[in-house]
């Protein structure tokens, strides 16, 4: 099965565009902005959130999802095109629908393409339209603190992203980054809890079934279980391992919004999350739990998703003049 062979997705050194020379910084743009458009995936380095930083994730994701299901209960987000709010339930969003080509590979009469995971998703802090659903203080204390802390970073080194791309594709300054104010993100804390070989074989449940996202990138960090795998474009539809090599290594992956601006130059990469690469032989007996963590950067509500000027000089606009809402409204429907 060579299509599994793990394949290295570029590093690149986010420190050199965040403190470089003019040089090193438009070098490592270039980089960025390149594999974005070749593998809708890159990995980076020199981000700037901390190893510690890193740790404290898996533990607010730990507490989270220890606690019990009558108080995430109280934060329980109903099936609902608007963005995602407090805990979804294991069974309720479903990756599979978004992409018609898991329909077509998925086993006859078996029923729903499920995914075996839950989450815990908030949005910005100020949001009135769409507000936050919190565990309370005594409930989990100091949990609203640290995903407000872990929010402003995400969405900061996401703007610096931004920037980036900007000198990479020689784009106006604020081009990118002032359709991204105020911020429209979602932070997600996920928990796939152990599932037996068996379930898994049966062909219709998968940790998340082979999916884009709707913004325009996500930042990741996994644990060292692993299981993330992206499209392997030179295969379509075979997927490769990102090898959990480094719990602090920021993965980023290009969506759906992305491909909308750019007029089709670069689309979203394709990912799913499967059996991790070192129980792929296994035939009895279950995987473990994994947690990961994901921050869907997205543009303003109001902002147009439709294409912008500097990439339709070349090939007329290929997608409708939508707002950012509108079209988050439009691609969640299909999660439930
Ligand atoms: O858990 C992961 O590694 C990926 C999660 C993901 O793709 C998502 O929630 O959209
Ligand atoms: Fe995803």
């Amino acid at each position: 099965m060579d299509s599994l062979s793990p394949f290295e997705l570029p590093l690149v050194d986010f420190g050199k565009i965040l403190h470089g020379t003019p040089e090193e910084r438009k070098a490592a743009a270039n980089q960025l902005v390149e594999s974005f458009t070749k593998h809708g995936f890159v990995r980076l380095k020199n981000h700037g959130v901390s190893k510690e930083f890193v740790q404290q994730i898996w533990e607010w994701d730990r507490a989270f999802f220890n606690i019990s299901e009558e108080v995430k209960m109280k934060v329980v987000h109903p099936p609902s095109p608007d963005p995602q709010r407090g805990w979804s339930k294991k069974g309720l969003e479903m990756t599979s629908k978004t992409r018609k080509e898991n329909a077509e590979m998925a086993p006859k009469d078996k029923g729903e393409l499920l995914d075996e995971k839950e989450h815990f998703d908030c949005g910005p802090w100020d949001d009135v339209q769409f507000p936050n659903k919190f565990p309370s203080e005594e409930d989990l204390p100091g949990f609203q603190t640290f995903i407000k802390s872990y929010f402003d970073l995400a969405q900061s080194i996401s703007l610096d992203i931004m920037r980036a791309c900007e000198v990479g594709w020689g784009m106006e300054e604020n081009a990118l980054v002032s359709r991204c104010i105020p911020a429209a993100s979602e932070l997600r804390m996920l928990h796939y809890p152990s599932v037996s070989i068996n379930r898994l074989k049966n062909g219709t449940v998968k940790r998340a079934w082979p999916h884009t996202d709707f913004g325009i990138i996500t930042l990741l960090f996994q644990d060292r279980l692993g299981g993330l795998e992206c499209e392997d474009r030179r295969k379509p539809s075979t997927f490769v391992p990102i090898i959990p090599n480094d719990e602090n290594e920021l993965i980023v992956n290009t969506s759906d919004t992305f491909t909308r601006w750019t007029n089709g130059e670069v689309t979203g990469g394709v990912h799913q999350v499967s059996v991790p690469p070192s129980m792929r032989e296994l035939e009895l007996g279950s995987i473990p739990e994994r947690y990961s963590s994901v921050f869907f950067f997205k543009a303003h509500r109001a902002t147009s998703v439709a294409p912008l000027e500097h990439f339709v000089r070349e090939k007329p606009a290929m997608y409708p003049d939508i707002t950012a809402l509108e079209f988050h409204q439009e691609r969640t429907n299909f999660l439930y």
